[in-house]
């Protein structure tokens, strides 16, 4: 009988998978940092049995048509905005993501970020670098504290929740808006839960860890930045496009609050030329929230023990639900 076929959109060491060709076959895109082209996707689609997938790959029921063998996708992302979840259910595919996994060092990237910003720490970088630095002065990069202040954190699921155990290390009050209570955050680190508008008007750190959804989709707009405080920090470090990007510049250019740090963008890569980029109170960086090399190899693990568990009819350990 043939090997199970498990197709994956883009080069992994060969130290993850080699294993597996005992049992599977392999076929992968052979770039490790272009995405797989339209074309070849739609061809592996047609004969794989499983997929590893990144989130830079749009799964949808069109692409979906095609499947004839498919019965996993294993996202390689804990989000799963790229994949036509009900398409796939449709037609009996599974589709898997890596939560856990990558919770703690996404929430390291994202306090990070949120101290890069308001200590403007690439900015202070830059500075030096290109030889701005000549004199000492009382308010030369002077940015924001961010002990003892209000982190507000928008979708406190496991990486909201992993940020707020940060935040409480610094002393900071914590608020959070999320779809459902979550009462052992407020129990173990003291976080209220505030209504999305109350949040945007109290907190000194807004932070955006809400997953993408048709209910989230530019939730920052216009009117979430006109609430904000003039000094307040925005910090998105889930999907770009739960935020209105042009509202945000605009509140940006016009000091309708002070900063914004960001992990994600509308359209990724972000355009060179865009406006945001001119910003020097905009810290941004290329989607690199769980980058780090341990838990990238955990998330590819977690892919793979995923796709071998649906192939050998078990369940796998990280459906989404
Ligand atoms: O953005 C990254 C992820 O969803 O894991």
């Amino acid at each position: 009988m043939a090997k199970p076929y498990i197709y994956i959109t883009r080069r992994l060491p060969e130290k993850v998978w080699k294993e597996l060709k005992r049992d599977y076959e392999i076929g992968m895109w052979p770039s490790e940092e272009e995405p797989v082209d339209a074309s070849t996707l739609k061809y592996e689609i047609s004969r794989a049995d499983a997929l590893l997938t990144m989130l830079t790959d749009r799964i949808d029921a069109d692409l979906l048509k095609n499947a004839e063998n498919l019965q996993v996708i294993a996202n390689l992302a804990v989000g799963y905005d790229n994949i036509d979840i009900e398409a796939a259910k449709a037609k009996g595919i599974t589709v898997t993501n890596t939560p856990d996994v990558l919770t703690e060092t996404t929430a390291d990237l994202t306090f990070s970020l949120l101290m890069a910003t308001a200590r403007r720490i690439v900015e202070a970088n830059q500075f030096i670098k290109q030889g701005g630095w000549k004199n000492w002065a009382p308010f030369l990069l002077a940015g924001s504290d961010v002990h003892h202040k209000t982190i507000g954190i928008v979708g406190m699921g496991r990486i909201g929740a992993a940020v707020a155990r940060r935040a409480k290390g610094f002393s900071m009050d914590i608020v959070y808006h999320n779809r459902s209570r979550r009462m052992e955050v407020e129990k173990d680190l003291g976080a209220r839960y505030l209504e999305f508008d109350e949040l945007l008007k109290t907190a000194d750190f807004v932070v955006c860890l809400a997953p993408l959804t048709t209910n989230t989709k530019y939730m920052f707009n216009k009117e979430s930045f006109a609430q904000m405080k003039s000094t307040a920090i925005f910090i998105n470090a889930s999907r770009g496009k739960n935020v209105d990007e042009n509202a945000l510049f605009e509140a940006l250019a016009n000091e309708q609050i002070a900063a914004a740090g960001l992990d994600v963008f509308e359209i990724e890569p972000i355009d060179n030329n865009h406006p945001l980029l001119t910003l020097s109170q905009v810290t941004c960086l290329p989607h690199i929230g769980s980058a780090t090399m341990e838990t990238r190899e955990q998330m590819i693990e977690l892919c793979l023990e995923n796709i071998k568990l649906v192939l050998n009819h078990r369940r796998p350990l990280t459906p989404v639900s």
